[in-house]
């Protein structure tokens, strides 16, 4: 197993990176890289390897992933509420998948690093001045002012002490009392009344309280609902980041990328012979990589032969991001194909981030309703093959934010202005995050 791992964790160095952000001064970034190097690893081996397990369940078919969080992680979000309000959706959804599609859902927060973007553009025109686009908050300010949007790496710093700020809460809400199974009611409370969402997740937590109460009854050990496992990840985008946080695990002596349990490469950043892909074919944990619509079957099986020579299940998912109006056609070659060729890879839809686009406003926006048809595709088509709709990826936040349009408690386009809060893309509120769970779970109960 793991003949992958072999070689040179630099050898990305001599091939092409895109979307790295230009550094003024080399020895400063140098810098930076030898004091992460010498900070202790947010994650271990041995949880990436349980996650990998996890993963290789979602490859035979035995489970589903519900993988999200922000677009792009903030410094100023990294606090206890904004960690609580996301951790708490996630959680109601996770359990609306797990109780009304009733599959194991493996839970991966888009959380503790996801702090750099790759952009469509290098800079941002307003007024008439321009300067360098935002890259997320590891790399420049949000705040469109020549000093915010200078490129510092002494924020890849800051970035690893909020991932660990973030990493540390989830770790705490998951394994300390607030994520058990019998406070299924206490996270909706601020909820219930105010939202359709919220009132249909009451419902179904009523019965979830029965269920346990029955298997209290029948002798369960009602501990066994007191944690949940719970992951983290990020898009591996900065590599000199992700190399610095890269150790050689003392029991296995394989390197592990410590930053996050998974990371993917964008769709923005796959190419066979770039930086990024050489980069994460040397690191031990499982990965994930974007495929957009323009992706071939040539490319994702050149993919897995470059990132998962072992065909190990697991190690690999694909998280395809057609948009609504491509899943459809795009997708079955690409499942045909690599199905066909013996790989067991993950299958993962993001309905985000192809549909995207402006509004009335000039608000960057997705429909709802294009975020459910492209997940509605995504399970027709494994439908139609007989393979296995392993997860979601989603971009959302615990906030009750208006940044996508439509959802059961709807947002007009008019109405984008009032809570617009987005670092980057739009992301579903807690409503919307609510809804799009109830309705996953309809559809996996169709398929199966
Ligand atoms: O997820 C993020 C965005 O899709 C990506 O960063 C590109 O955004 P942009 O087109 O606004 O640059
Ligand atoms: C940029 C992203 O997506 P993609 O690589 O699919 O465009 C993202 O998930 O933040």
């Amino acid at each position: 197993m793991a003949k992958n791992i072999t070689g040179d964790l630099d050898a990305w160095r001599d091939l092409p990176a895109l979307q790295q952000p230009e550094w003024d001064d080399p020895a400063e970034v140098r810098a930076v890289a030898e004091e992460l190097a010498k900070q202790p690893p947010l994650v271990f081996a041995g949880e990436c390897d349980q996650l990998r397990e996890r993963l290789a369940e979602v490859a035979r078919g035995e489970a589903f992933v519900l993988q999200g969080g922000d677009c792009a992680e903030t410094f100023e979000g990294s606090n206890a509420d904004a960690v609580k309000n996301k951790l708490k959706t996630l959680l109601q959804m996770a359990v609306v998948l797990t109780y009304a599609a009733s599959v194991p859902v493996v839970k991966i927060g888009r959380m503790a690093g996801q702090f750099a973007k790759p952009r469509s553009k290098p800079t941002e025109i307003r007024g008439g001045l321009e300067l360098p686009a935002y890259r997320g908050d590891a790399v420049n300010g949000f705040a469109f002012t020549p000093d915010e949007r200078r490129n510092d790496p002494w924020r890849l710093l800051k970035a690893y002490h909020c991932s660990a700020v973030t990493l540390n809460l989830c770790r705490a809400f998951t394994k300390g009392g607030y994520a058990d199974l019998r406070q299924v009611h206490a996270w909706n409370q601020d909820f219930v009344a105010g939202s359709p969402a919220g009132r249909r997740y009451e419902r179904l937590a009523g019965e979830i309280d029965r269920a346990l109460t029955f298997m209290h009854a029948c002798g369960a050990n009602p501990d066994e609902f007191h944690s949940v496992e719970f992951y983290s990840s990020h898009e591996a985008l900065l590599l000199e980041y992700e190399r610095a946080l890269t150790r050689i695990d003392s029991l296995s002596g394989l390197p592990y990328d410590v930053s996050s349990h998974l990371v993917w490469i964008g769709e923005r950043t796959r190419q066979l012979d770039g930086a990024h892909v050489e980069f994460l074919r040397h690191i031990r944990n499982p990965i994930a990589v974007k495929l957009g619509p323009t992706s071939t079957a040539d490319d994702a099986l050149a993919l897995i032969d470059r990132l998962d020579p072992d065909r190990e299940p697991g190690r690999l998912t694909f998280i395809t991001r057609m948009g609504a109006s491509k899943v459809r056609d795009a997708l079955p070659p690409l499942i045909e194909k690599v199905e066909r060729s013996g790989a067991r890879v993950a299958w993962i839809c993001d309905p985000m981030h192809g549909n995207t686009f402006e509004a009335r406003g000039g608000h960057k926006t997705r429909r709802f309703d294009d975020v459910l048809d492209e997940v509605t595709g995504f399970f027709e088509v494994h439908r139609g093959l007989g393979t296995h709709p392993g997860g979601i990826h989603i971009e959302f936040t615990g906030d009750d934010v208006t940044e996508c349009v439509g959802g059961g408690h709807p947002i007009d386009e008019d109405d984008l202005h009032q809570r617009y809060e987005t670092a980057c893309d739009p992301r579903l509120n807690r409503g919307q995050s609510l809804d799009l769970a109830f309705m996953v779970a309809e559809l996996y109960r169709k398929t199966h």
